[in-house]
């Protein structure tokens, strides 16, 4: 699915696509803004949603807000990379901008859940990094729930009854965080990246370096 880009040291390498999934409210989109606005060469997901804009939000930065209909064309007209129902509304990544980001050499962010990961796996495994963000405690969740402020009672409610569910598919992931403390949690996610950036698989372009060094050797 990826063409190349070049890495920090100007070495051809595909893109990767990085994947955060936790139960709702652990910290995936505080870590994503973190990364985005800190790891260049990362560009953001932006998936399409039927559910209603938070307080705050914004149509085509958070989430391309759409009604079902709009939704059903995208899913008929195989528009999205993935998608899935989460809590009775559906989500889905658009896949032109994905193809158009890795195509450009550029690595992808997604906070999308374990079915969305699961169908992205199955399409480019090699190409997939993915981490799980658990939160410290069940209390921590629920407080960070109410903290943010932006969802009902009820709908509190229905999260916290799903992060159990949704839990129970940390082991599918290659990495799991622990978010206590958000800084901690930002500098392991973001070693992760680092690392899994410099891996030699990914990096098309070592073959060519190495044997132009060693015609510098040689020469
Ligand atoms: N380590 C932390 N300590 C305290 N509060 C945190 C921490 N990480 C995130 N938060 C806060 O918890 C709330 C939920 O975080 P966030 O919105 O990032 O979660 P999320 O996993 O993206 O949730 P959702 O899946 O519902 O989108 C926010 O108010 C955020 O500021
Ligand atoms: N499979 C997908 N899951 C997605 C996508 N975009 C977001 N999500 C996940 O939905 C829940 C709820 O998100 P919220 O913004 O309503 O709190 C959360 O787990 C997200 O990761 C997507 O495109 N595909």
């Amino acid at each position: 699915m990826t063409t190349g880009g070049h890495g920090t040291d100007g070495v051809e390498r595909r893109g990767l696509m990085f994947v955060l999934s936790s139960p709702s409210g652990a910290g995936k989109t505080t870590l994503s803004r973190l990364l985005i606005e800190r790891m260049p060469g990362l560009r953001m997901s932006v998936s399409a949603t039927t559910r209603p804009m938070r307080p705050g939000e914004v149509d085509g930065r958070d989430y391309l807000f759409v009604d079902k209909a709009r939704f059903e064309q995208m899913v008929k007209g195989d528009e999205l990379l993935e998608w899935a129902t989460v809590f009775d509304n559906r989500y889905g990544t658009p896949r032109a901008p994905v193809e158009a980001a890795l195509s450009a050499g550029q690595d992808v962010l997604f906070d999308i859940d374990w079915q969305g990961t699961q169908q992205l796996r199955e399409k480019a495994r090699a190409d997939v990094v993915s981490v799980f963000i658990l939160p410290p405690s069940a209390s921590d969740l629920e407080k960070r729930l109410h903290s943010r402020a932006q969802d009902s009672d009820e709908v509190i409610r229905k999260r916290m009854s799903r992060a159990s569910h949704e839990m129970s598919h940390w082991a599918e992931y290659d990495y799991i965080v622990i978010n206590h403390d958000v800084d901690e949690a930002f500098a392991e996610v973001q070693s992760i990246l680092k690392a899994e950036r410099l891996k030699r698989e990914r990096r098309t372009g070592l073959v060519g370096f190495v044997r132009g060094l060693q015609g510098q050797l040689q020469g």
